[in-house]
């Protein structure tokens, strides 16, 4: 019976050589792998994934001559481990990497069940079978269950561990938003924003981003960048946005030598599906390390199967953002459109997913520029609304930009 694959495993781990981001892609763990040489490459690759997201054959050089006494059993006595990791990376093909994973890992899991058949054999001798039918059974399920569960104590010790780290949360620069937040937006929690039409969802979208002080993307369904940063631009420049259609002199001049700060990434995504989009933004958190990415608007996320309603096409929408910026440690921003009625549509899927929801609604008095936003619901702090009808907490500048302040 075949218990390993040396070749497959060479395969796997050149194949990461040359496109390391697929390692996040992938529930392997190292000691999944049967050569232990295996093992501790893997172990590297996740460690340097970890630290810096991504890595080159070349980052392994210095630490595999080191390893050269632990890999020596491995080895004829005049290869070398550098020359070793060469060769991995020269050897292989484009490997469908998921598909390798996945023959590896039913390995792994082969060689645990034929680890304890074989124990089971050998007590079979000696011990009532209840008893040995106990120690196979927990054998067995100790294995299943080693994957991404952790104990109470484990967890308690990764709190302990980020505590020691800066808090990873980041502020909108809406004082009193950030304040209903617990202090700004924060790692792997998901915010949602509904508004009806013209309420301002563009506008506060673009506002936050360009309050930012951290690398994010904006993955923009309706408007496209060029209109989002049009007004960015012209909030800059201390004029309307409209201005820009004319195309007078003025503004180009104002623009010759300006230099945009923002740390703001943008993704056109027009008709695109929730796949697409978080294939993108999955690059994007390795290649330009954002912190989080904002969806500009969720209704738009295109994907819906033949036979699917759209309220269950959205809600899987919704909570595959959500799972993505928590396995991932970003947060994310969804914004949404209500109806004219104030009611959300598939609002229940984004209800679910978000971690607080949030309602834009317009102010009596200040109906045209002044808004306030109804804490709808919240996971991790008190309900409580930011500003109120007669007490707005935004205000919608139209004469510049258009943009938000408070
Ligand atoms: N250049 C501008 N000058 C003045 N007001 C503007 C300008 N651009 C947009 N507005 C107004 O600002 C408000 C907010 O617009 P925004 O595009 O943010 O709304 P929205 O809720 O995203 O709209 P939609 O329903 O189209 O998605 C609207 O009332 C819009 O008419």
């Amino acid at each position: 019976m075949k218990l390993h694959d040396e070749n497959l495993e060479q395969i796997l781990l050149g194949g990461l050589f040359r496109k390391s981001d697929e390692i996040l892609h992938i529930e392997l763990q190292p000691e999944d792998f049967y050569y232990p040489v295996h093992a501790d490459i893997f172990a590297k690759m996740q460690a340097l994934i970890a630290e810096k997201r991504s890595f080159i054959v070349a980052d392994f050089t210095l630490w595999a001559k080191g390893k050269r006494p632990d890999w020596e059993l491995y080895f004829a006595e005049e290869a070398e481990p550098t020359g070793y990791l060469q060769e991995l990376v020269d050897c292989t093909l484009t490997p469908d990497i998921p598909h390798i994973a996945a023959q590896i890992k039913e390995f792994a899991r082969r060689r645990t069940v034929y680890a304890a058949v074989k124990e089971a054999e050998v007590l079979l001798e000696t011990r009532p079978a209840a008893e040995v039918m106990t120690l196979l059974q927990d054998c067995l399920s100790g294995s299943s269950v080693v994957e991404g569960i952790r104990s109470a104590q484990e967890v308690c010790q990764d709190i302990v561990i980020s505590l020691d780290k800066p808090a990873d949360c980041h502020q909108t620069g809406l004082a009193y938003l950030d304040q209903a937040m617990g202090g700004g937006l924060y790692a792997g929690f998901t915010y949602g924003f509904c508004g009806a039409e013209k309420s301002g969802k563009t506008t506060l979208a673009h506002t936050i981003s360009y309050n930012l002080d951290c690398p994010h993307l904006y993955v923009a369904l309706e408007m496209g960048s060029e209109q989002i940063e049009t007004r960015n631009l012209a909030r800059d420049t201390q004029i309307n946005s409209l201005k820009f259609l004319d195309r007078p002199k003025e503004v180009k001049d104002a623009l010759a030598n300006h230099r945009v700060n923002r740390q703001t990434y943008y993704y056109d995504a027009p008709g695109q599906s929730v796949d697409e989009i978080m294939t993108r933004v999955a690059s994007a958190v390795l290649r330009y390390n954002i912190k989080g990415f904002i969806v500009d608007y969720w209704q738009l996320v295109a994907g819906q199967q033949k036979g699917e309603t759209e309220e269950r096409h959205l809600r899987e929408v919704a909570q595959k953002f959500a799972n993505f910026a928590r396995k991932h440690g970003v947060w994310c921003i969804l914004m949404a459109q209500m109806n004219k009625d104030g009611q959300l549509f598939g609002g229940n899927g984004l209800k679910k997913a978000c971690d607080q929801l949030y309602m834009i609604h317009g102010c009596g008095e200040y109906s045209e520029h002044g808004r306030w936003l109804q804490l709808d619901a919240s996971r991790y702090t008190f309900r409580g609304n930011v500003g109120s009808d007669e007490n707005p907490c935004l205000f919608l500048n139209t004469k510049q930009g258009p943009f938000f302040h408070e």
